[in-house]
């Protein structure tokens, strides 16, 4: 991603402007963790302030606690000079404490509007509101329309509708967890200058981020957080992202290796001429896709959420079945009409863009969310029994190989920080040994250590023979990873390219569906490919 250009605001004299929040000695204990241990923290009145610290580091709960969504086990929290308890989010709102979260607190059946009105206090004319929406959403460039329903919405246009939530609600604080991770560019773009608007006009962000080059642009300020400690603070704009990772992560960041793909492999993923209409009335049809991906080699498709990835994801695993058997074709079987169980047992594994519903199941364990998809290559059923020890084991394999920080394999995947989990997701498909595996934004949330990780796993995974489809909006991680790259847009694709023979700007371009013959897109259908490389 282009790197947004550095802050405009002034930084806040932190002499001449007083605190707009204190927190003293926070703590937080959970049954197997301490998540916040002793934090001090001030924020104040302009003053962009980012919270930094690897996956599990404890800022997701702190951002709570300031929230009321959890309550602290101890420590003082003082909202402009006066001391508060905030006892649930609705108190926070009435402070002026707005939180964009990083996992989605929508209702999934009900549309963008009903789910802004209720976070708003009274009963407002939802015609009304809808108007505001569709100005907000326009002034600051993050799109949405009101009357969809939210389960018809991918996790970008869920992310929208969670700020633009937030603007609504006029915050003197804000608190955002992870706004950007599944933004566009150009939104990022937007959304800073939103922000760097709103602390010129007095509001105090507090904003979480893996995303180190958006925290140079943007923050003043950041406070750094290992293990439930604060371990450090810094100037974002005098660090470099390098330095800030050895801060967090306390030691070098690793790079990825990545050889030559190798030539020849056979198909494992053929999209024949694969047409599909959606079945959501807001959503978008698939029109005649063609690709092919080999064994031995990573492609990715990039594109702006919304534009037919969640639709293509949906069909590839299976989770909705096509009429026809031929256009979806998966180690060489026609698999268009099987079921997600019947694809997995060809060697597909599959890493969906929600963790949390379509990923792992949130109540149950890591163990049990193992068997959701692992059971049957793994070994966990026999005579029609469930063998809960494999389950158990192999759980255990991928915390232990993934290095996920949690109680163990008999934890709530909902116990877990939101990279840890992804971390697990990632490693229960990967250990497998997949003779395909598709996956849509592998890193999402996942610190800068732990992306480094995936990624030269999914790579290792390559040069094993697997072929890997990743779909994703970080071109940054596409360039780093895949050997050919295409791109997803009003659900037609373009022509797939060798990565070294494209660039990030080029593939910017053609997300927005310009792409060599596009114009004639319109009729003419079979995105043409480049020979595999
Ligand atoms: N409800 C809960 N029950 C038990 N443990 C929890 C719960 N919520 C969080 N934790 C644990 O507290 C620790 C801190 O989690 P938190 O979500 O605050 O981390 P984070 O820094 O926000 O991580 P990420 O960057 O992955 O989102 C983790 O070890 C997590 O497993």
């Amino acid at each position: 991603m282009p790197i947004p250009p550095p802050p405009t605001a002034p930084q806040p004299d932190p002499a001449a402007v007083p605190a707009r929040l204190v927190l003293q000695g926070i703590g937080k204990v959970y049954p197997t963790v301490v998540a916040n241990d002793d934090i001090g923290l001030a924020v104040r009145a302009g003053e962009i302030r980012a919270i930094l610290g690897e996956n599990g580091a404890g800022k997701s709960t702190l951002m709570k606690i300031i929230y009321g969504v959890t309550r602290p086990s101890c420590g003082r929290m003082f909202w402009e000079g006066e001391e508060v308890q905030v006892e649930s989010p609705a108190h926070a709102r009435s402070l002026g404490i707005g939180m964009v979260f990083q996992h989605f607190s929508l209702f999934e059946t009900l549309t963008v509007v009903e789910n802004v009105a209720l976070a708003l206090p009274g009963k407002p004319a939802l015609d009304e509101l809808a108007q505001r929406i569709v100005e907000v959403s326009a002034r600051y460039g993050l799109p949405v329309d009101p009357r969809r329903h939210i389960h018809a919405l991918s996790v970008g246009e869920r992310q929208r509708v969670e700020i633009i939530r937030c603007l609504l609600q006029d915050p003197r604080l804000l608190i955002m967890d992870e706004p950007t991770s599944v933004l566009t560019p150009q939104a990022v773009h937007k959304l800073f200058e939103t922000l760097r608007r709103l602390a010129d006009e007095g509001c105090a962000i507090l904003y979480i981020s893996h995303k180190l080059d958006e925290i140079r642009a943007l923050c003043h300020t950041a406070t750094v957080l290992r293990g439930g400690k604060v371990t450090g603070e810094c100037i974002p704009a005098q660090e470099t992202p390098a330095s800030m990772a050895r801060l967090m992560i306390g030691k070098e960041l690793p790079r990825c290796e990545h050889d030559a793909p190798q030539a020849g492999g056979e198909v494992r993923l053929r999209l024949a001429g694969l047409s599909h209409a959606s079945d959501d009335p807001f959503g978008t049809d698939l029109r005649d896709l063609h690709l092919d991906v080999h064994a031995g080699e990573i492609v990715g498709i990039a594109g702006v959420s919304g534009n037919g990835q969640q639709e293509l994801l949906r069909v590839i695993s299976g989770e909705e079945p096509l009429a026809e058997r031929f256009p979806v074709q998966i180690c060489g079987v026609e698999a268009g009409r099987l079921s997600p169980g019947r694809r997995r047992r060809l060697g597909m594994a599959f890493v969906p863009e929600e963790r949390l519903g379509r990923g792992a199941v949130p109540t149950m364990s890591l163990a049990d969310n193992a068997l959701l998809t692992a059971a049957h290559n793994q070994g966990m059923v026999a005579a029609g029994f469930l063998r809960f020890e494999r389950a158990r084991a192999f759980a255990r394999r991928c915390i232990d190989d993934f290095n996920v920080k949690c109680g163990g394999p008999a934890a709530a995947a909902k116990s877990l920080s939101g990279g840890n989990l992804q971390k697990f997701i990632v490693g229960r498909e990967i250990l497998q040994a997949p003779r395909l595996l598709v996956c849509a934004q592998p890193t999402w949330g996942v610190d800068v250590g732990a992306a480094a990780f995936i990624r030269q796993q999914i790579i290792d995974l390559r040069n094993r023979g697997c072929a890997v489809l990743v779909i994703s909006e970080e071109l940054d991680e596409l360039f780093e990873i895949c050997d050919r790259i295409a791109v997803i847009a009003k659900g037609r694709l373009s022509p797939v390219r060798a990565a070294g023979a494209t660039s990030i700007e080029d593939i910017g371009v053609w997300m927005s569906g310009l792409w060599p013959g596009a114009e004639h897109a319109a009729d003419a259908p079979a995105a043409t490919e480049t020979p595999h490389a």
